[in-house]
């Protein structure tokens, strides 16, 4: 038998992007229904950034501790195991969805568990893993925030053997004895430092360099950081083939011969949007090459199906899903309200994410840290925008207090015709906390004779800020 149901927004994928997609438009007094077919909540919460950053912790904690002298004296033993990945548990809730069913309970919004496919304009169907089917048909739009997937590297023999994705290394209870890590990504990078620290003996094969899209010094001290912790880094490489020996170790044969073995094979090697099986080439939308405008609105669909967060494929990254979501939430019951009409909405009103084009902030959760907004020289260049470059190693009064023998770099990239910071990176550790006045100043395209006047506190490691201004010339 088959339930139907009816609602305004119909949201696929409940995790952070959904549920701010669901919750926006709930909170300008239209109904929603979510359609989740795993976790409320998503990869986020379960499998990606928090449990991944609740690994790392730890070891940047204990870290920071024996970087002071003083301190350094009372820290007498390593990381505790158990304790750490007992912590990373909570962090997941040990994976057991409930608080956030509550809140999208709490929240108004109707919550339907399977797997939906769209089978007609604003129509889904949803089968359960009982074979219970719902079809749900939406009076104003469908928004696509079903995530993304990992992409398997073509590599000889990889599929015959058992491999641990992201989800498997964040959810692990076992720190592996040695750990092979395919991909110099942030994923990898972030989970390479974090069993290292745990007391795996890692080796991380980067097809290009490790972090190689990140301004090189900024990359190099968290590449110095890893070969620090033990991990072994082959650069420039790909493995030509993959395997298990009689042992059951996982086997990795590089170009030139050399061999790795590992206990455990990490792939990390980048994702793309979830979008198969989900019914849009019956709809004529190819989900190789969705596009969507900056209020989510997907071309070629008539004015009903938007996408946001990963499934758009845009940005991969949390903060900027939930942001598109927002953006898309606001335009689809603007739009349901009569209040506007179909046409993309202006920049940097709150229908779209214009961010995503020119600031969009991110941080490397290594130890030590990168945190880095906007655009890099290269890609201005690309843009046209006439840019300098203005970089120093990051050593002010609060950058001394914070560490002993701290070591950073900080970069500030100008449009030399508007006279407007565009881009930052940060690096080195705790520099996290720096980025959000960053973010600020290239959003708010602060002029920099104004931003001279934005004093940073003695003795933080903000001073850096004033270093890079004197140093560009002011
Ligand atoms: C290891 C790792 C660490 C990361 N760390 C960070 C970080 O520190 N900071 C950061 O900003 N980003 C981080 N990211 C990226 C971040 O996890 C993603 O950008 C984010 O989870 C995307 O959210 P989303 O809501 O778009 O998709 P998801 O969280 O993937 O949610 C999609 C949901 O849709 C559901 N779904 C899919 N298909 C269907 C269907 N047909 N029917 C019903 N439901 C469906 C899925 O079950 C899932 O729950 C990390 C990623 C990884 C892999
Ligand atoms: N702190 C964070 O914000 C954070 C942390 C983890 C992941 N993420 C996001 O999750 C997404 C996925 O992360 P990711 O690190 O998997 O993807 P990624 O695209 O950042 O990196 C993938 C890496 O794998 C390499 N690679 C691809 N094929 C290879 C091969 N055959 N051999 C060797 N190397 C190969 C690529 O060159 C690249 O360096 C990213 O978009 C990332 O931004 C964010």
């Amino acid at each position: 038998m088959t339930e139907s149901l009816e609602t305004d927004v119909i949201v696929l994928g409940a995790g952070a992007a959904g549920e701010n997609a669901a919750g926006r438009v709930v909170s300008a007094g239209l109904e929603s229904i979510i359609v989740e077919s795993a976790l409320v909540g998503g990869e986020c919460s379960y499998w990606a950034c928090m449990p991944s950053k609740a690994l790392l912790r730890p070891g940047t904690a204990l870290a920071e501790a024996s970087a002071v002298d003083g301190s350094r004296e009372a820290v007498s033993g390593s990381l505790d195991v158990p304790a750490v990945l007992r912590r990373r548990d909570s962090f997941t809730s040990n994976w057991d969805d409930a608080s956030q069913v509550q809140w999208v309970k709490d929240t108004g919004i109707g919550l339907v568990r399977g797997r939906a496919r769209l089978t007609g304009e604003r129509t889904v169907e949803v089968t359960d893993d009982a074979g219970t089917r719902v079809t749900i048909t939406a009076r104003h739009a469908v928004v696509l925030a079903t995530g993304s997937v990992p992409v398997e590297p073509p590599v000889d023999g990889l599929a015959d053997v058992e491999y641990w994705g992201t989800r498997e290394a964040t959810s692990s209870s076992e720190v592996p004895g040695s750990l092979l890590v395919l991909g110099g990504g942030v994923a990898g990078t972030e989970l390479a430092q974090a069993y290292a620290r745990l007391g795996s003996k890692v080796s991380l094969v980067a097809r290009h360099g490790v972090l190689d899209s990140l301004p090189a010094p900024a990359a190099k001290l968290v590449i110095d950081a890893l070969e620090a912790d033990g991990v072994e880094i082959h650069g420039n490489t790909s493995p030509e083939r993959i395997s298990r020996d009689e042992s059951g170790a996982i086997v990795m044969d590089l170009p030139g011969g050399q061999r790795l073995a590992g206990d455990r094979l990490l792939v990390s090697t980048g994702r793309r949007p979830a979008l198969d099986g989900l019914g849009l080439e019956e709809l004529g939308l190819d989900p190789n090459s969705l596009r969507t405008d900056d209020s989510g609105l997907v071309a070629g669909a008539a004015n009903w199906l938007y996408a946001v967060g990963d499934a758009a494929g845009k940005v991969l990254l949390t903060h900027q899903g939930k942001y598109e979501a927002r953006a898309t939430g606001s335009a689809i019951a603007a739009r349901a309200h009569g209040e506007i009409g179909f046409g993309e909405p202006p920049a940097y009103s709150r229908f779209t994410a214009t961010a995503d084009h020119t600031a969009v902030p991110q941080v490397v959760f290594t130890d030590p840290e990168i945190a880095m907004v906007g655009l890099s020289p290269k890609d201005a260049s690309a843009r046209g925008i006439r840019v300098s470059e203005t970089s120093l190693p990051l050593s002010v009064a609060g950058s001394s207090l914070f560490a002993d023998g701290y070591t950073g770099w900080a970069q500030m990239v100008v449009d030399e015709d508007r006279g407007i910071p565009v881009g930052f990176t940060f690096a080195g550790p705790g520099v996290a906390e720096l980025l959000h006045a960053a973010t600020i100043a290239v959003t708010g395209q602060v002029p920099l004779d104004r931003l001279w006047h934005a004093v940073p506190a003695y003795p933080t490691i903000s001073e850096v800020w004033l270093r890079l201004l004197e140093k560009y010339g002011l």
